[in-house]
């Protein structure tokens, strides 16, 4: 019998129908739009983190979090362990994520969370190298002995403003029964980000170039979802972080940096967050939600700031048009997993605790965000999320000049190079510093990828500085020499499902897989 956290539910449904995690994870998206959540988050008491929690290395810690929301019937221990250890084999840290401590020296408090170590150095590879793998255990379990015809294959459709479409293609290329299709927006990801994910040969993979927005994408996967008949026919699975089994995944590095930040005791403790489309962050609320003592999770936005507004002002309006930025991976107008926060909003400050309340609440919600391009929430409800997040919006010049000051003024180690979207965190984390002046609290800064992939933002903030140079400092060999390999894509001319189900269908019939 699972347990209450190992069971699964659409944030828009008003029925008791329930999932398991594996059915979950392989239908990706509700069938209604909602997002699957486990409606009850387990409880990790105090004595058990700060006693037992702590001493534990990322996979250990990884093994304990994952076990409260995987029926062990599902998958057993000793197949969880493995998945977790083959998909934490390919990081360059021995810590997974490593933590660096008191970055611009010891007053601050100031620690940055490296979660950029994996294959495609960004922090998607923490979820997507797992994704990958739960993928292909499923597949080879439920095809065992069935005739090749009688296989079932998965068809990944993703959108990806840059890294995640890199982090799924290197979590799932050569796969067995799993193709993959990203679409990204044309001309809005770094090149390296475009080339990574265009010079990988394997033959069950394919990037979509489509002309339009990140929203746009984002827009079309999710109608490809609700289309009943594309999704029976082709098995679509999801890579997105509207899948949970990427939150689960990211939930193991908020216990992990906590207790590197606070040598394993209970301690003042705040993450600082770049923000978009709400997965990373909301990782965090889950960690929180299970006992570990967070202080508050700052949402650090860029000019896209649909989330800042929100907790400002109770409405949740999508934006005309999406402002280009030096963090061009958080250009996105709808936060897709802010879904999931709502609803345990919803329940707890609307709906009485009741789960088929919230899920009708979230319903009309999301209707009215449809027809009307926004929705207003009570003042009870923004009260009830200020108590655990607070946010900070950062403009593209103070992006630059935080690239610039913390390569001035870094201690530990000296010249640190960031990204511009942990340059949004970091911002927004000496503001927090300032208003707080409370030497006691740590800051942990989530840095979401490395700075080579963002070449422009970061050769503008740093070329003044004589002995400051792009390829010696900052680039990786493994990364120079993608430029030199084959590019292989698929232009679609407008933002149109119908286009992309047919690019989609006439790839998959060449891949004959
Ligand atoms: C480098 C980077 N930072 C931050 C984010 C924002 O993370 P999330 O979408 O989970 O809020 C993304 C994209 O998701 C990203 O690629
Ligand atoms: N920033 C993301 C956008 C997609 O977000 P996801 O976390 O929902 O996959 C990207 O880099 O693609």
């Amino acid at each position: 019998m699972p347990s209450p956290s190992q069971v699964y539910r659409s944030t828009r449904s008003s029925s008791s129908e329930t999932k398991s995690f594996e059915e979950a994870v392989i239908q990706g998206l509700a069938t209604d739009g909602g997002l699957f959540i486990p409606p009850t988050i387990p409880q990790v008491s105090e004595e058990t983190l700060f006693t037992k929690w702590s001493k534990l290395s990322f996979q250990e810690l990884a093994f304990e979090i994952m076990r409260l929301y995987v029926d062990p019937v599902e998958i057993p221990d000793a197949d969880l362990k493995t998945l977790i250890n083959n998909s934490y084999s390919t990081f360059r840290s021995n810590d997974v994520t490593p933590l660096a401590k008191n970055v611009t020296g010891t007053q601050e408090n100031l620690h940055v969370l490296e979660l950029f170590h994996g294959p495609t150095y960004a922090f998607k590879d923490v979820a997507l190298q797992f994704v990958g793998n739960l993928f292909e255990y499923f597949l080879q379990r439920n095809n065992k002995g069935l005739p090749e015809e009688q296989k079932k294959k998965i068809t990944v459709v993703g959108a990806t403003s840059g890294d995640t479409g890199s982090a799924a293609i290197y979590g799932l290329r050569g796969k067995k029964d799993v193709s993959v299709f990203i679409l990204y927006p044309t001309g809005r990801i770094s090149p390296i980000q475009e080339e990574q994910m265009t010079t990988v040969p394997d033959k069950n993979v394919q990037t979509l170039s489509v002309k339009g927005t990140f929203d746009n994408c984002q827009d079309i996967v999710k109608a490809i979802f609700g289309d009943k008949e594309f999704n029976s026919k082709h098995n679509v699975g999801a890579v997105n972080s509207i899948n949970w089994a990427r939150i689960l995944a990211q939930i193991t590095y908020y216990f992990y940096s906590y207790f590197k930040a606070t040598n394993g005791k209970k301690d003042k403790v705040k993450f600082i967050v770049p923000s978009g489309n709400f997965g990373d962050i909301l990782a965090g609320y889950f960690a929180k939600k299970m006992g570990l003592p967070v202080e508050k999770l700052v949402i650090a936005t860029n000019a896209n700031d649909i989330l800042d507004r929100f907790l400002k002002s109770g409405t949740y309006e999508r934006s005309d048009e999406v402002a280009v930025t030096y963090s061009p991976a958080m250009d996105i107008l709808i936060s897709s997993n802010f879904e999931r926060l709502l609803w345990f909003l919803a329940r707890e400050y609307i709906a009485n605790g009741d789960d088929l309340k919230a899920g009708e609440t979230i319903h009309n919600w999301f209707q009215q965000l449809k027809n009307e391009g926004k929705f207003q929430v009570d003042q009870t409800v923004i009260n009830g999320a200020l108590k655990d997040f607070a946010s900070e919006r950062v403009s593209n010049e103070q992006t630059l000049e935080t690239i610039k000051k913390v390569y001035e003024i870094s201690q530990n180690p000296k010249q640190y190079i960031i990204d511009p979207h942990t340059a949004v965190g970091i911002c927004a984390t000496e503001r927090l510093i300032a208003a707080d002046n409370d030497n006691t609290i740590n800051y942990i800064t989530l840095s979401t990828a490395h700075p080579a992939k963002f070449a422009d933002a970061v050769n503008k903030a740093l070329s003044s500085f004589p002995d400051y140079c792009f390829d010696k400092d900052v680039l990786p060999a493994e990364l120079k020499k993608l430029s030199t390999l084959e590019k292989r894509l698929k232009f679609v001319e407008k933002p149109d499902v119908t286009l992309v189900k047919a690019a989609i269908e006439e790839e998959l019939a060449k891949m004959d897989l």
